[in-house]
């Protein structure tokens, strides 16, 4: 029986990431960066496509998880009839090499455990040369990449399968680490776990200590905060969706994508979150990031890009692998990246001036890169596009695609008129007049007192949530709270929303999906905007309640069979989780922000 998504927790080194699950088998784990090849994918497969398993021998036993306080330490506890032992798991940043490290320590009694490794490159599939080097150093080759195991206990076994076994008793220390190199290249020092855990653990407790006090949701904030961190490939500032690709919207569908990619829509809400908890120096590596990845000819900007902002995130299929729990196909890239999506260039304009407002130091490039954008989005913003759910069936003329253009003309207009850019800023200001004009006449459907998803729609769409905190509408208007009552009442499943009805959507996919969890935040978001506040905050803490045993959310919920759905942990539900509670703090929260509409700054779009 596969392990349920809820049942895996994440570690990490910020710049590649593993899936632990609750029975001691890390499942997942790509090497060296967030997208490369898996060595580990059982998570999509089963043992045979490779796992690092250490548990109790004796099935029969219980388990609880916990983070070490303000880390990405894992802490699992394993009782057994004998005994109790806890395993603390993590991936230190690196110097020189990427670990993993595993210490089981036991607390109580005796505890036998069972090992097992099995590595598999090229997403499960290749079966390496393993050597034993001596009893406690095996080594995992395949082309390019290695793997060396330093083991605390003796290993027996062969290419594809090692194993070992082992007792624990109260007191006892026994370390394990997995060290990636490159096998043509002198092989890296062996680390020092316990000192590699003293530092993980004051790396991370340094980061977590900045974050601000947010009423009584601070624990979730902070394990939010810690899991973007931990989606942020360091060496370029670059933010990931997701750590994994193909975890099904649905169980056993299709619809399964990968989500090691840095998409701008979703990098710059986190972005806007991180800024929000007063983390610039993050802001300011990711604006930077965005400055590198978008350089070029404007309309060859792309909706998301590589780590390093690669351009090229072709589309393929993985058929080895079954998938999880048999949802297939596995999918290796993503053909988004080829898509028209006009909202990212609102949500970057907007981020953009949330930075400049923050204090964020100016980027030489930061204008020159507007003034060649703006005037293309000028040009293109009529087009029909696929929208921000990234629709393979046809273009449309998507209702929240036309708000975002319109964010990104006001954005501009506002900046340059601060700046005393009258003529640019009467210019973009027409634009976005042009553009409001059209969004009300043609995307609000008084029968049904909603805004729709697309011009002449009759399907209702959770991203118009987004209008009353853009800006684009006070959210007293009663168009507005029109909206987000539709919404509530009619695009909802046991009070949780979904993106749009998938039959009523030509979205290109087969089959239906959960109910989407950023979608859900928005809408506690847009009643606490309508002054509903009390339901918002009955809808946070709903939302609050489905995170995993160690605070984690992915991107989708089955509220029938109450199983979180699809890829883990996901940025866009953990900013969910930060600007709502931010939202509902006292502190002025994102919402209150994106839609006051003050310019505040003296500089133009990339400052
Ligand atoms: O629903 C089809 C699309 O689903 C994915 O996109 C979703 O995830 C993105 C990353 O979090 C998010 O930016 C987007 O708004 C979501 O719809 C998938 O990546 C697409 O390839 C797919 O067409």
């Amino acid at each position: 029986m596969s392990t349920r998504i809820e049942d895996y927790a994440l570690i990490g080194d910020c710049e590649t990431a593993a899936m632990v699950g609750r029975n001691g088998s890390i499942d997942w784990l790509c090497l060296p960066r967030f997208d490369s090849p898996a060595c580990l994918a059982a998570l999509l497969g089963d043992e045979t496509n490779g796992r690092w398993k250490i548990a109790p021998a004796d099935g029969a036993f219980r388990t609880r998880r916990a983070y070490r306080e303000d880390t990405l330490i894992l802490e699992t506890t394993f009782e057994t009839a004998t005994g109790k032992a806890v395993i603390h798991d993590f991936m230190p940043l690196r110097d020189g090499s990427s670990n993993i490290i595993r210490i089981v320590e036991g607390i109580e009694g005796t505890i036998a455990f069972d090992f097992e490794f099995m590595a598999r490159f090229d997403y499960g599939q290749t079966v390496p040369w393993m050597s034993f080097e001596e009893e406690d150093v095996i080594t995992a080759v395949a082309g390019p990449d290695m793997l060396i195991l330093h083991s605390a206990v003796p290993l027996t076994g062969d290419d594809s399968r090692v194993t070992g076994a082992f007792t624990v008793q109260k007191g006892d220390r026994l370390t394990f680490a997995l060290t990636f190199c490159s096998s043509y290249l002198p092989r890296p020092k062996p680390v020092d776990a316990e000192a590699a855990l003293e530092a993980t653990e004051s790396f991370w407790r340094e980061f977590t200590g900045r974050c601000p006090d947010v009423d009584g949701w601070t624990g979730p904030v902070k394990r939010s905060l810690i899991t973007l961190k931990a989606l942020t490939y360091m060496p370029t500032g670059g933010i990931v969706a997701a750590v994994t690709t193909s975890l099904p919207e649905k169980l056993g569908g299709t619809r399964n994508w990968d989500y090691r990619y840095c998409w701008l829509r979703d990098a710059t809400l986190t972005l806007l979150a991180l800024m929000k908890l007063g983390y610039y120096e993050e802001a300011s590596a990711w604006r930077n990031w965005l400055l590198r990845a978008v350089a070029g000819a404007p309309e060859q900007m792309q909706i998301m890009y590589g780590v390093a902002g690669e351009r090229n995130l072709r589309e393929w299929e993985a058929p080895w692998l079954a998938g999880y729990e048999g949802s297939q196909p596995v999918r290796i890239g993503n053909a988004a990246s080829e898509q028209f999506q006009l909202d990212v260039y609102g949500e970057v304009a907007d981020a953009l001036m949330q930075a400049s407002k923050g204090g964020l130091a100016r980027h030489p490039r930061g204008a020159e890169i507007g003034d060649v954008l703006m005037p293309f989005l000028e040009r293109v913003w009529r087009d029909p596009d696929e929208g921000i759910w990234e629709v393979r069936g046809e273009r449309q003329h998507f209702t929240y695609s036309k708000v975002m253009a319109w964010v990104a003309f006001d954005r501009v207009a506002l900046m340059a008129e601060e700046a005393g850019e009258h003529d640019a800023s009467r210019r973009w200001r027409k634009v976005a007049d042009e553009i409001h004009a059209e969004v009300c006449a043609k995307a609000f459907d008084p029968a049904l007192n909603s805004f729709v998803q697309a011009y002449g729609s009759k399907a209702l769409d959770a991203s118009v949530l987004q209008i009353g905190m853009v800006g684009f509408l006070p959210p007293d208007d009663p168009r507005y709270v029109g909206t987000v009552e539709a919404i509530e009442r009619h695009l909802t499943s046991d009070g949780f929303v979904l993106r749009y009805r998938t039959g009523e959507t030509d979205d290109g996919l087969p089959s239906d999906e959960g109910v989407f969890l950023a979608c859900s935040f928005w809408l506690a978001d847009a009643l606490d905007l309508i002054g509903r506040r009390a339901d918002a905050e009955a809808l946070f803490k709903r939302l609050l309640a489905l995170s995993n045993d160690v605070g984690l959310l992915s991107e989708e919920y089955d509220p029938k069979d109450k199983r979180l759905l699809g890829n883990f942990p996901q940025a866009f539900s953990h900013i969910g989780v930060i600007n709502t509670a931010l939202n509902l703090s006292r502190r002025k929260g994102p919402a209150d922000d994106r839609s006051d509409g003050t310019p505040d700054v003296t500089v133009g779009l990339g400052a």
